[in-house]
């Protein structure tokens, strides 16, 4: 899915009302009437209904919604900001719908003491301000996005389109803006539900579609886009039946460390089970036994070194389709000295992750040595290490699109909404995982799964695509079977299995 700006919604809707038989007033009747559907559906006529309307075409929404739950035989009260400026073209049409049928149901507010009384069980609608806020709340209106904010612990709060006082392309950052535990977006997703700086700001975010031009959205370019389940059945490629362990690759496993073997071992266990032909990890002599003890499909090469390594450089050759990195690896200065090694030897695109990435942030211009098309998988405190901090979400996301440009890499920024930067500037977010995944270890999984996938022949791209959406969706199953406290690391290896089947069989 496309994740479009503000400017590109007004756009997409714009086009859709020349090049479709729909009239812009009928596009909201279209709109709004999704949301009371979904109110409708969600709601019994005990809930007393509070619609706050600012005066563009988000308080048209509004408008239409109050009008159609008074149809319904809800109690509504319809929440009129009146701050002056002029109202839009179909708010005034459907202000004047709603005064000829409803006018006692009509409250206008003109300042914050104006703020209604909210019996028990109310449900606030924010129809205030969507995609065509832009500056940031200010005066008696940031009272009433405080008032309501109040009445986030007793009332449910839904947002129409956006937040009131969230910019769709821009951070907010310490401006008034709505609380919601719902925001029912039109057609698409935002740029700002996807960052962390807003988690608390939207909720839980519905996709209602409006029916905008389907040629709009498929012609207009974009930099970010939501990867979803279609995208992932264009890049999995079913194994052919006569394909044997060669088909699918030899990887190198570089991880592990003294006290860290741990790491090594899930994500030698996540590369098998991602699908790899052949499986050698190189770890330190210390952790010979318990990688052969943990995981008998791999191979192993010990280092001369006891407690880290620092002779890998010597086994990467072009027997390895690739090689995958960093994992419980360390940082000790013969590590680095081998890392750099091997990146002025091998030159097919690899999997670089943890401490492979720390010692790059202390050894910068090895940045450089990267062969292209490697994946990069920072944590965000990893990443603010490599490219250093930024103001805000946004600022971060642009970064990370920049450094991925002008390193022909691709960057992995993980999180909830894990966001993949590729070396032409787009930005893919991944919607699979959740909370269970915060535990020791599920990093070192995704290296191994990323790593296994690349050598299966898999495009840095879609490897990238798939291993992040496979890595999330086993996290998702482990966590309904085992609950999100309950699981660990090795659990979203043992449900990658499952993930497969779901997802291709
Ligand atoms: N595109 C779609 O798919 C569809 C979109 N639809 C709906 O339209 C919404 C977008 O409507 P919109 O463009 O009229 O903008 P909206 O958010 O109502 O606000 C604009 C008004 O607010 C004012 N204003 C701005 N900032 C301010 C501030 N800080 N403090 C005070 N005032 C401020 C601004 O005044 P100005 O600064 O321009 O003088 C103007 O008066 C969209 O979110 C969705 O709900 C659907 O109905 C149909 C399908
Ligand atoms: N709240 C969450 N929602 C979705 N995915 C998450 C969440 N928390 C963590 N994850 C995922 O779990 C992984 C954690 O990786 P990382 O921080 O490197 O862990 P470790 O270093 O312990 O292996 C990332 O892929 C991240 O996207
Ligand atoms: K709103």
């Amino acid at each position: 899915m496309k994740i479009f700006t503000a400017a590109q919604i007004r756009e997409a809707d714009a086009f859709t009302i020349a090049h479709e038989p729909v009239s812009s007033t009928d596009l909201m009747a279209r709109a709004a009437g999704k949301c009371a559907d979904w109110l409708l559906d969600r709601f019994a006529p005990v809930h007393p209904f509070f619609i706050f309307c600012g005066k563009g075409n988000n308080g048209g929404d509004g408008l239409v919604i109050a009008h159609r739950l008074l149809e319904e035989g809800y109690q509504v009260t319809a929440c009129l900001l009146e701050y002056g400026n002029k109202a839009s073209e179909d708010y005034i049409y459907y202000y004047r719908r709603l005064q000829q049928q409803y006018a006692g149901r009509i409250r206008e507010i003109a300042d914050v003491t104006g703020f209604p009384e909210l019996p028990a069980s109310a449900v606030i609608v924010d129809a205030i301000f969507g995609t065509g806020l832009n500056k940031p709340i200010e005066g008696w209106l940031a009272g009433i996005i405080h008032k309501i904010n109040d009445q986030h612990g007793r009332h449910t709060i839904v947002a129409i389109d956006m937040p009131s006082g969230l910019m769709a392309d821009a951070s907010c950052r310490n401006t008034p803006v709505i609380q919601a535990h719902y925001t029912l977006s039109f057609e698409f997703h935002k740029l700002a539900f996807l960052l962390p700086e807003n988690a608390a700001l939207v909720g839980e975010v519905q996709i209602l579609p409006i029916g905008l031009s389907p040629d709009y959205i498929t012609h207009t370019p974009v930099r970010y886009h939501l990867a979803d389940k279609e995208m992932m059945h264009t890049i999995y490629m079913p194994r052919p039946a006569f394909a044997h362990k060669g088909t699918f690759g030899h990887a190198l496993l570089v991880a592990g460390s003294y006290g860290k073997m741990g790491a090594a071992v899930l994500s030698a266990k996540a590369c098998l089970r991602a699908g790899v032909g052949l499986l050698t990890c190189h770890i330190p002599r210390c952790g010979y036994d318990i990688m052969q003890i943990s995981e008998p499909a791999a191979m192993s090469v010990a280092d001369e070194v006891h407690e880290h390594s620092a002779h890998f450089h010597e086994q990467a050759d072009a027997r390895y389709k690739t090689i995958g990195i960093g994992p419980g690896l360390g940082t000790a200065t013969a590590t680095a000295r081998s890392f750099e090694k091997l990146l002025t030897c091998y030159k097919r695109p690899m999997v670089i992750d943890a401490d492979a990435l720390n010692i790059l942030s202390v050894y910068p211009s090895l940045l450089y040595q990267v062969p292209a098309g490697s994946i990069l998988t920072p944590h965000p405190k990893e990443f603010e290490r490599l490219f250093g901090p930024s103001a805000n979400d946004f600022e971060r996301m642009e970064l990370l699109s920049k450094q991925a440009v002008r390193l022909q890499l691709y960057i992995l920024l993980k999180g909830r909404y894990t966001a993949i930067a590729c070396p032409d500037g787009a930005v893919y977010f991944n919607a699979t995982g959740n909370p269970g995944m915060a535990t020791g270890g599920s990093g070192d999984v995704l290296t191994g799964i990323l790593t296994g996938l690349l050598a299966q022949d898999y495009a840095p791209k879609a490897a990238v695509l798939l291993g992040a959406w496979l890595h999330g969706y086993a996290g998702d199953l482990a966590a309904a079977k085992l609950s999100q406290e309950a699981m660990t690391a090795g659990d979203i290896i043992s449900h990658l299995g499952a993930a497969f089947l779901e997802c291709f069989y």
